[in-house]
């Protein structure tokens, strides 16, 4: 799916493309009267969220039918409004200014917001194969397969070699067992000839995403954030709450 300039009148950023009411309000008006500190950034901040929540939709009338007051709690409920000013601040800028934008595609995390959130989900950062022997695994995607690999890595803290093949849009993470506890050993003895073990996806501000899936009840399975292979912080979620995937997030 793409949104085209055809949605936004020429002159205009894609935001103005939509018309969104909230409790029989236009946004403008709604805005102006909802009574959040007397501070013009927050206003226009919560008036971007809004508008970056719901431009995706391609509708031009947006009706929210919704009491203004819950709506707001809800918008300010995982934020905090320092970060919202800045993020906000620097999107409306980087929208207003550069006409290519217009063009959306719902791989930007413009599009994958869920309305109240304040984090997003981002690209595809690799897919890890665990691996009973590293080097037959690296000479296939090097030799075999034609692959720019990177060196063997140790990771004892996570309890694993890592080699990264290079795939141009994404990567893939050869895991190997580390030491005695290795998370990778368990799943190699289920596996004897290795597999695909987890998916690596980036978000734009883990703690906050964190927070989120916790209250969805979904388990990470750290009590925080661990510095992951990119030197990252990084959290995985429990794979009976992920369809039967292992989900690794990455902050971006
Ligand atoms: C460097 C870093 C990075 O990329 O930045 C890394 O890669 S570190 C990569 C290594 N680190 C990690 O994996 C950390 C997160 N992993 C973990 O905490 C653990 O490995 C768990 C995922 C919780 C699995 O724990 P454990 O092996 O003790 O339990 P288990 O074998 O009884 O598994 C419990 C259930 O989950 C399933 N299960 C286990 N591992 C799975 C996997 N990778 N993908 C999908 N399902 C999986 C099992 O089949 C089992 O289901 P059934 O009950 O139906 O049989």
């Amino acid at each position: 799916m793409c949104v085209t300039r055809k949605y936004a009148p020429p002159g205009n950023n894609i935001y103005c493309a939509t018309n969104i009411r909230i409790a029989g309000l236009d946004l403008d008006s709604w805005v102006d009267n909802i009574h959040i500190p007397n501070n013009f950034i927050y206003k226009c901040n919560v008036r971007f969220l809004i508008e970056k929540q719901y431009t995706c939709t391609l509708s031009h009338c947006l009706d929210i039918q919704s009491d203004s007051l819950s709506y707001v709690a809800r918008i300010f409920e995982n934020m905090s409004v320092l970060k919202v000013a800045l993020t906000g601040l620097s999107k409306c800028v980087r929208h207003t200014c550069s006409p290519m934008l217009r063009t959306i595609s719902t791989s930007t995390p413009l599009c994958q917001g869920i309305p109240g959130s304040v984090w997003n989900l981002g690209r595809l950062n690799h897919i890890a194969i665990a691996v009973p022997d590293m080097e037959k695994a690296t000479a296939l995607y090097r030799d075999v397969l034609g692959a720019q690999v990177s060196d063997k890595v140790p990771l004892p803290e996570h309890g694993v070699y890592t080699v990264f093949v290079e795939l141009g849009n994404t990567k893939l993470e050869l895991l190997h067992p580390l030491g005695d506890k290795s998370p990778i050993a368990g799943f190699l003895q289920k596996n004897k000839s290795g597999g695909m073990h987890h998916i690596c996806i980036e978000v734009d501000d883990i703690n906050a995403a964190i927070v989120d899936l916790k209250a969805r009840n979904i388990r990470t399975l750290s009590a925080e954030p661990r510095i992951g292979a990119h030197g990252k912080p990084v959290m995985f979620l429990h794979p009976k709450d992920c369809d039967g995937v292992l989900v690794e997030l990455e902050q971006a």
